[in-house]
């Protein structure tokens, strides 16, 4: 069971390319495909749901083409939008029963079933009753996962899940999406670095409609090992001095301090510890070289 995009392109009608021959296998289990805003993810994600056609390239999913009957696809296929609408006052269990119906589950009584034990996963049989429209982030969220998992797919497309909810919601959120990384490819579009490296054991770094990096985020974390150094330094002191040659990560403040952490294949100053290199390091380095960002002087400060 395997989803394999082979060089798509996209350019919209406005001159944005979104996609520049991104070319990705995507084995079963919970994929996850991290970007900034703007990176072309929802393009891909509508792409892989048929929303949307390619200007050029393939995708495949199981050997077959999904374009060539893009009907059987979409049976096969679960969809959590980044934003979806519902209509306000209908409660989750007849929406669910509305989707059911447009996904081909005729049969009334394995239709029930199906539902009920999707409001059950979902932790939302107690307020199967309520409208969908009222519901919090978080209960919004999991029952667009419910709507997605009718008719039992072999492919779940989620984008942004996760954004806004609370840490109790993005937890059960993310046990959700494991359950079901056990059986079926999930994609799951995220800006977010913690939920991949939570729940993904392969992912993607989009950025600019490219492929930055493709892996184990393990064994893309191990790639800077020894090469991470940090050093807290006073907010604001301290004279600029120029080092070339290091990446600044990142610099974040905390506790009146800011805490730098660099790229360098050698104490890059006094006073830098080596660390042990996170995803969030991979990441910033991924973006910063795919933007054609040159190492960032490092700010030397007044001990
Ligand atoms: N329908 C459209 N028409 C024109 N440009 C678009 C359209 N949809 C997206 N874009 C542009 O294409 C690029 C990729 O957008 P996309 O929404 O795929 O990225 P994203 O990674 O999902 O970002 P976000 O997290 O902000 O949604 C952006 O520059 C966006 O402005």
């Amino acid at each position: 069971m395997s989803l394999v995009l082979h060089n798509l392109t996209k350019t919209y009608p406005n001159g944005v390319p979104a996609l520049r021959g991104v070319t990705l296998t995507i084995p079963r289990g919970l994929y996850g495909l991290l970007g900034p805003n703007g990176a072309g993810k929802s393009t891909l994600m509508r792409t892989i749901a048929t929303l949307q056609a390619p200007d050029a390239g393939r995708i495949t999913f199981d050997g077959h083409d999904i374009f060539a009957d893009a009907e059987a696809h979409r049976a096969r296929l679960g969809y959590l939008p980044q934003d979806f609408g519902v209509y306000p006052g209908v409660s989750a269990f007849d929406l669910l029963e509305y989707v059911a119906v447009l996904k081909g589950l005729h049969d009334k009584a394995a239709r029930r079933a199906q539902i009920e034990g999707l409001l059950v996963q979902t932790n939302l049989w107690e307020h199967r009753k309520r409208a969908v429209s009222g519901f919090s982030g978080g209960m919004r969220q999991r029952f667009g996962i419910a709507q997605a998992l009718l008719g039992q797919p072999r492919l779940m497309v989620v984008d942004e899940p996760t954004a806004g909810l609370d840490p109790e919601e993005r937890n059960r959120f993310h046990n959700l999406l494991s359950e079901i990384g056990e059986q079926v490819v999930v994609i799951l579009s995220t800006h977010i670095v913690e939920d991949v490296r939570q729940l993904c054991p392969r992912m993607a770094i989009l950025a600019g409609g490219r492929v930055l990096r493709e892996g184990a985020p393990d064994a893309l974390v191990d790639e800077l090992r020894g090469r991470v150094w940090s050093k807290a330094v006073p907010r604001a002191s301290g004279a600029a001095l120029r080092a070339d040659g290091l990446w600044v990560l990142s610099a974040q403040l905390h506790a009146g301090q800011t805490r730098l952490r660099v790229l360098a294949d050698a104490p890059p100053a006094p006073g830098f510890a080596p660390v042990e290199p996170e995803l969030e390091d991979v990441y910033f380095y991924a973006l910063a070289q795919g933007e054609g960002r040159v190492p960032a002087p490092i700010l030397a400060f007044a001990d």
